[in-house]
Order: C-alpha cells, then structure tokens, then sequence
C-alpha cells in the first residue's frame, strides 16, 4: 500500500498490511443470507440480513449487513475496516453491537446487529400528534430517548473517543414499540441517507455543519465537548420530533448565526427544563459546556422529578411543526 494510506491509518500498522485482523470475528460466507436492501450508505448498499451457526442457536439471527463495492481503493478499504474495528471496541447497551465482518473476499462485509425499529428521526417523525390523532408518544418517552442517547455518549467520553457525528440520524431503535432502546449505531461519518445534512467544505470532507460547534468548523477543534454540542441539538430533534435544525438556514447562514450568538429556539411543548439543558451545551466555550455524566443525572432527575407532568402526550401541534 502506498505510504500515504500507511500513515494516514494508525491503525495499518497494526494489520502489518494485511486487511483483517484477528480481533474482528470472520463470518464464512455460507452462514449469512442476504435480504431486502435497506438503504444506501457512505461506502454501499446496507441490507437486512439472516446469520445462521451463531453459538449453537440452530435459528437464523435478523442482522444489517453493510457492504463494501468491489471496485474501491485502498483508504476506502481501510477506513471500511477501521468503522468495523471501531465498533468492535465497544460493549455498552447503547452503541450498535458488531456481530463480525467477511473481510476473506469480495464483495467484503460487516455484520451489525440489526435495530428493527430504524433510525431515530424517521420515528420522530412517524409519531408527531395530527389534527385528529395525539401522538402515541409521551413526553417521558421523549426524555427516555435522550437518556439512551446520552448513556451511549457517556461511554464513549469515558473511553476518551470521540464521535465527531452526533445526531438524530445515525441513531437507530431496537423496536418502535414501548420497549424501544435507541442506540448509536453510526461512526463512519457516513454520508448516509440524509446527505444533505453535509456541508462540502473546500471540496473536502463533508461536515455536518447544524450539528457542530463553532470551533469545530472555524477551527477543526474536536473534543469531547463537541459531542456534547451535537448533542444538544440531538435534544433538539427528539423535542421538535425531527424537524431539521435551523430550518430555513443554510450551513453558511447557520455558522453566521451562531456567530452573532444565535441559538435554536425551544421546540413547541418542551420543558422548561429540558431547553435549558440544551442550552447549556451551546454554551460557546466548550469548557462551559456539561459533560455526559451531568447530562444524564440532569434527564434522570427531570424524568423522576416531573413524572406527572410528563405523562402529557405531546401537545397537539397549532404551529405546523416545521
Ligand atoms: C448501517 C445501518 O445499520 C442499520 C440499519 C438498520 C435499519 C435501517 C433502516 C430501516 C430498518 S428497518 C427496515 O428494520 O426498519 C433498519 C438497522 N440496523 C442497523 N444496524 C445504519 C446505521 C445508522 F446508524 C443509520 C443508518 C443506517 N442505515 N444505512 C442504510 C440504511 N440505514
């Protein structure tokens, strides 16, 4: 491999060139049958899958199969791999579980556990009240939402990674019903699904501008504290039930805005509480900002505290929501 892909990918040299590592599961081609394609992703199609000869269960697992094209060079390889290797550091009930990849041939594989209940915004959306129809969602569902979130992101600070890519969209449900936990279940910064939401800066990387703070894209810094800033507008997309962020703004109007010290108001029928907490991680020094331990006492005890007032349904929307 040319030096460039090398010492770009501290992680090459680990590999000592080879594509696998023996860390990452090998899963024989045989025992996994793919299904309907579920969407396309950064690097290709994603599908529904079915695993069979998993540890002794003779049933088939339902399992979502991202796949590499064939026809890709060497850093797309790599970085395909390093998601894989990524995931595969985590153990916590809130970040998407790597079940193994099928790295021996081509077209190449990583097999996740599949989250039936997809991506976040989608259901956000699905479930806002109508005219006619209250949503089947109650705040404290809402807050339990954020709580799942915000677990998964308390473990991810805790093991100093950062994520670079919080957001609605790149967290997916276990199922749509009561019992739904939502998970992070993206760190590619994958262009997926909703490609728009990436700002091309200077032909570059594409950066999800409405999800960064300021020093973020004036300055590249990336820290923990820009995830807690991604999360606040995470807060924000589960409060407004998926609206898109700064609606009507661009990224260029939105980094202006941000500027002048612009914030997004508080979403229709969301706790006093809660907006401050969003608030608090828009701070514009990082430092100022919580980190995720505070967050999540912060939902724990609006949760606890304000049970009854959030047993409410999410009011019936007089504003179109966005
Ligand atoms: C890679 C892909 O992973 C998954 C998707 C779905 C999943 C995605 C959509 C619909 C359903 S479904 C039919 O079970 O409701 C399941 C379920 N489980 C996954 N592990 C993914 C992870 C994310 F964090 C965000 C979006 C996607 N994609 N990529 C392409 C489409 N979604």
């Amino acid at each position: 491999l040319p030096a460039r892909v090398i010492e770009a990918n501290p992680l090459y040299d680990l590999t000592a060139g080879k594509i696998t590592d023996q860390k990452l599961p090998e899963i024989p081609r045989d025992n996994l049958r793919l299904s309907e394609q579920l969407g396309q992703g950064a690097f290709g199609e994603v599908y529904k899958g079915f695993l069979s000869g998993m540890s002794g269960t003779e049933r088939e697992v339902a399992v979502a199969v991202k796949t590499l094209p064939p026809l890709c060079n060497e850093q797309t390889e790599l970085d395909f791999f390093m998601e894989a290797y990524i995931i595969r550091k985590f153990n916590h009930p809130n970040i998407v579980r790597l079940l193994g990849v099928c790295f021996d041939d081509h077209p190449r594989y990583i097999v996740l556990e599949l989250l039936a209940g997809g991506n976040l915004k989608s259901f956000l959306q699905e479930s806002r009240p109508s005219e006619n129809k209250p949503s089947n969602l109650i705040i404290n569902d809402l807050v339990d939402l954020a709580r799942d979130i915000a677990a998964g992101c308390s473990y991810l600070e805790k093991n100093h990674f950062i994520h670079r890519d919080i957001a609605a969209r790149n967290c997916l449900l276990t199922t749509k019903g009561p019992e739904r936990v939502a998970k992070l279940a993206d760190f590619g910064m994958s262009r997926d699904v909703y490609r728009s939401d990436y700002y091309r800066k200077e032909g570059r990387a594409f950066l999800p501008i409405k999800w960064m703070p300021p020093e973020a894209f004036t300055e590249g810094i990336f820290t923990t504290k820009t995830d807690v800033w991604s999360y606040g507008v995470v807060l924000w997309e589960i409060f407004s039930m998926g609206c898109m962020p700064y609606p009507g703004l661009n990224n260029t109007e939105v980094m202006n805005f941000l500027h002048i010290g612009g914030r997004l108001v508080a979403p229709h029928s969301c706790p006093q509480p809660l907006y401050e907490l969003m608030l608090s991680c828009w701070m514009h020094r990082a430092e100022e900002r919580p980190d995720f331990d505070y967050i999540l006492q912060t939902l724990n005890t609006i949760s606890q505290d304000t049970a009854t007032m959030l047993q409410h349904p999410p009011l019936v929307q007089i504003p179109p929501l966005c």
